[in-house]
């Protein structure tokens, strides 16, 4: 028997790239001693949650209004670089710790959660490259089988538009699929109404951050009609064909111990209102998934909410949560939420990311992978999504190429999982208590 060959690091890069916004972010590049090599890019939130991993920014320099990275870039090829270089790439834990413990900090604010998830990320593709392995088999082994159903966030307001919409994700939920490739064609059929329906109606067709339609209307409420009207005018049926989910990202609109929707009718709403809110658009809309209802810092809120919703409606931690385990604990044991949004970039390993998609499982609570607001063409989350069988995820609309290269790596994956492919389809998204 031949023995393996390793797989030790030889070399380790960063540059300043783009992201979809046109603001810088790092990519990693990891070269291994038998000349496998794997790159990664990091992306970059809008609305970020308090709590996050800190993104290193240069700030002062001059450059891309201080938005520059090429301190998080140095960190990499001066600091990171020689500790990591000389060991074997697929001992991800280890590494991963290692670049938490160079950095010494409890939020990743000295050497940049940007700079060391572009490591990590670049280190896991370079570890299934030498092994000739697809990234979701190599991160998910031969379980790795479920196709997300794809969340489409067909309308966007809040950050990630300057329209007048105080929520910032409005999504299409095509679950009654045979596949994920049939899911994405519905998915884009209702897309496609829904740029036909707004023209006719004299309304805007241009789009968000996120690839979403962003036109000004009369208020929140017109969004989601607008949607139910776009899915009936393809051909489907709201609720049966596709659902809603919505993230209205509330955290933006906390002001004191209430939420302002400053962008519509500007009325203060205390904790309990919005409940009442929420309940009042599950009666009335199909709605299968709310992420962050209540704000980040609301935890008393969240425990009422949950308590009232969570037997109806997956109820996602994103700005809450931020993919930290701790965070995720506390939700735990508070009886807060019922499933938690994944975002590798909110806690910067690969490593912590998967032990929080752990934590949640081993309670029976949802993951729901997501990409950023700002993105690039790495598509890592679309392979993360089928390894850890999360059976739903977020990338945006079909109309923005960094969307779609998600997609595509989705469409590639089922395609080459043949008969062992499956849709995970309504089943994956909670309505149980937590
Ligand atoms: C994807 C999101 O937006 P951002 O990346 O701006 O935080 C979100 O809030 O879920
Ligand atoms: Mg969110």
């Amino acid at each position: 028997m031949s023995a393996q060959p390793s797989c030790n690091i030889v070399s380790i890069s960063a540059i300043e790239v783009l992201d979809s916004r046109g603001n810088p972010t790092v990519e990693a590049c990891v070269v291994l001693n038998d000349g496998t090599s794997g790159r990664a890019i990091v992306p970059s939130g809008a609305s970020t949650g308090n709590r996050e991993a800190v993104e290193l920014r240069d700030g002062d320099l001059g450059r891309y209004q201080g938005r520059g990275v090429l301190k998080a870039v140095a960190n990499i090829n001066d600091l990171i670089a020689p500790v990591l270089i000389g060991r074997p790439a697929d001992e991800q834990r280890r590494l991963d710790h290692l670049m938490c413990e160079l950095d010494g900090t409890d939020n990743k604010s000295r050497l940049g959660a940007n700079a060391i998830l572009a490591v990590s990320m670049a280190l896991t593709r370079a570890a299934a490259s030498h092994y000739r392995q697809p990234l979701y088999r190599y991160l998910g082994g031969s379980n790795a089988h479920l196709l997300p159903v794809p969340c489409l966030n067909v309308i966007n307001g809040g950050q990630h538009a300057s329209n007048n919409l105080d929520f910032q994700e409005f999504k299409i939920v095509p679950h009654h699929a045979p596949s994920f490739a049939e899911a994405i064609r519905m998915g884009e059929e209702t897309f496609h109404a829904l740029k036909t329906l707004l023209a006719e109606r004299g309304l805007g067709t241009g789009i968000g951050d996120e690839g979403g339609f962003a036109p000004a209307l009369k208020s929140n409420e017109q969004a989601v009609e607008l949607i139910l009207d776009a899915i009936e005018a393809a051909g489907y049926r709201p609720g049966e064909d596709i659902s809603l989910a919505l993230d209205p990202a509330t955290s933006e609109m906390a002001e004191g111990d209430g939420y302002r929707f400053s962008r519509s009718d500007n009325v203060l709403r205390t904790a309990d209102e919005m409940t009442d809110l929420w309940q009042s658009w599950l009666d009335r809309y199909p709605i299968i998934l709310l992420e962050d209802p209540l704000g980040e810092d609301d935890w008393a809120g969240w425990e009422t909410l949950t308590r009232r919703l969570a037997g109806r409606v997956e109820l996602v931690g994103d700005d809450l949560l931020c993919t930290n385990p701790e965070l995720l604990q506390r939700a735990i044991d508070q009886g807060v939420a019922n499933s938690v949004l994944i975002k590798p970039n909110q806690i910067g390993t690969v490593t912590e990311t998967l032990e929080c998609v752990t934590l949640a499982n081993r309670h029976g609570y949802g993951c729901y992978l997501s990409h950023r607001s700002g993105e690039s063409e790495d598509t890592f989350i679309a392979d993360l999504a089928v390894a850890i069988g999360c059976g739903h995820m977020k990338t945006g609309s079909g109309c923005r190429s960094e969307r779609v290269a998600k997609f595509n790596q989705l469409l590639r994956i089922e395609n080459e999982l043949g008969y062992q492919a499956r849709f995970a389809g309504r089943d994956a998204f909670r309505t149980r208590r937590a």
